[in-house]
C-alpha cells in the first residue's frame, strides 16, 4: 500500500506551511465533523493530510475534540501512518522544557471521551499493549534530531482529562509511584482509535513545563506554556519536514499495526447492526 501521511497538530501547532499542491478540504464521517478541514498535500513525494486537533484558532478543549471522527478522516483520506504532536509536561528533571519525547507507552485516565468505534452490534477488542508503532516511532526520533532537538526516545504519556492542570498531589503520584514521564489531556483515546482503524501512530510530546511536581518551578503557568509552545511548534514543523523522507514503508508494517483487526470482532457476522456496520467502512473495511 502507498504510504500517506497524518500529522495531528497540537497546541500551537494550526498551520503547516511548505506542503506542495496543498488545499484545505472539508471531510464529512459517520462519526460527526472532525476538528477542521484538512490540509492536504504533498512532501518530497509523499501525499500528507495536516489536522488542527483543536481546530483553527484552537475551539475543542481536549474533552470535546472529535477523536473518533478525526481518526476516521485520515483513514477516509488514504492516509496508513498517523503522527501525533502534542504539548506536555514534564515529570523528569532530564526531560525539560523544548525537549521532545517520543512516547511508547500511555496510561489513560480520561473519563469523558468516546473510546472506541465499535459497541452494540459489533463488538472488537484490539490489543493496545504497545500502543505506538515503533517503526513509526523511530523515524520520528530519527526526523527530530536531525531538526536540532534534544529527544528521549520513550516515554510513558500519563492522559488526563483536563481541562484544569494536575494537583500537586496527582502530579507526585504520576512521577512517583506511577513512574511516567509526561503528562498531556489528548493522546487519549487518539492512540487506541488509530488502532482501531489499522493506523500505524506514534506520538511526538513537545515539553512546555514541569507540571506541578518540581520544587523550584511551582505550579503550572500557562503564560509561560504559551511562551515556549511558539518554539516548539517551529521545532516540530523542522521535525515533520523530515518524516516523508524518511517514512519506512517496504512491506506491511512489523508492528502488525495495519493488522490490527486480524481476529478482533466477535460479534456473529448475523448478529452485526447493519447500522453500525455502515459506519465502519472507512475503518473495519478491510475486515467486514
Ligand atoms: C496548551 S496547555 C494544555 C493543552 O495543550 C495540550 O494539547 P495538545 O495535546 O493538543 O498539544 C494538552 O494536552 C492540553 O490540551
Ligand atoms: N502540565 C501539563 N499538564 C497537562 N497538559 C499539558 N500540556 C502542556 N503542559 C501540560
Amino acid at each position: 500500500m502507498t504510504a500517506m501521511l497524518g500529522i495531528i497538530g497540537g497546541s500551537g501547532l494550526y498551520q503547516l506551511p511548505g506542503l506542495e499542491k496543498a488545499d484545505w478540504h472539508p471531510v464529512a464521517t459517520p462519526w460527526g465533523a472532525p476538528s477542521d478541514d484538512i490540509l492536504v498535500g504533498e512532501m518530497a513525494g509523499v501525499r500528507l493530510a495536516f489536522l488542527p486537533r483543536h481546530g483553527r484558532g484552537h475551539v475543542h478543549s481536549p474533552s470535546t475534540v472529535p477523536y473518533r471522527a478525526n481518526i476516521d478522516a485520515l483513514k477516509r483520506l488514504g492516509c496508513t501512518d498517523v503522527v501525533s504532536v502534542s504539548a506536555c509536561g514534564s515529570f523528569r528533571e532530564e526531560m525539560a522544557p523544548g525537549d521532545f519525547v517520543v512516547v511508547d507507552q500511555f496510561i489513560d485516565r480520561t473519563i469523558a471521551r468516546e473510546k472506541s468505534f465499535f459497541g452494540t452490534g459489533c463488538v472488537a477488542h484490539v490489543s493496545v499493549a504497545h500502543p505506538v508503532c515503533d517503526r513509526l516511532a523511530r523515524t520520528c526520533a530519527q526526523a527530530a534530531t536531525a531538526a536540532g532537538v534534544t529527544v528521549h526516545k520513550g516515554g510513558t504519556y500519563l492522559a488526563m482529562e483536563g481541562p484544569q492542570f494536575s494537583a500537586m498531589a496527582e502530579s507526585k503520584l504520576y512521577r512517583d509511584v506511577w513512574g511516567c514521564d509526561v503528562i498531556g489531556m489528548t493522546n487519549m483515546p487518539e492512540a487506541k482509535l488509530a488502532r482501531e482503524a489499522e493506523l500505524c501512530y506514534a506520538s511526538v510530546a513537545m515539553i512546555t513545563d514541569y507540571d506541578s511536581w518540581h520544587p523550584d518551578h511551582g505550579s503550572v503557568d500557562i503564560s509561560e506554556i504559551i511562551a515556549t509552545l511558539g518554539a516548539n511548534a517551529d521545532n516540530a514543523r523542522k521535525t515533520v519536514a523530515g518524516l516523508p523522507e524518511r517514512l519506512d514503508h517496504d512491506g506491511p508494517c512489523p508492528c502488525g499495526c495495519d493488522r490490527a483487526l486480524d481476529h478482533a470482532i466477535l460479534t456473529a457476522p448475523e448478529a452485526r447492526d447493519p447500522d453500525l456496520l455502515r459506519k465502519l467502512d472507512a475503518v473495519a473495511g478491510r475486515v467486514l
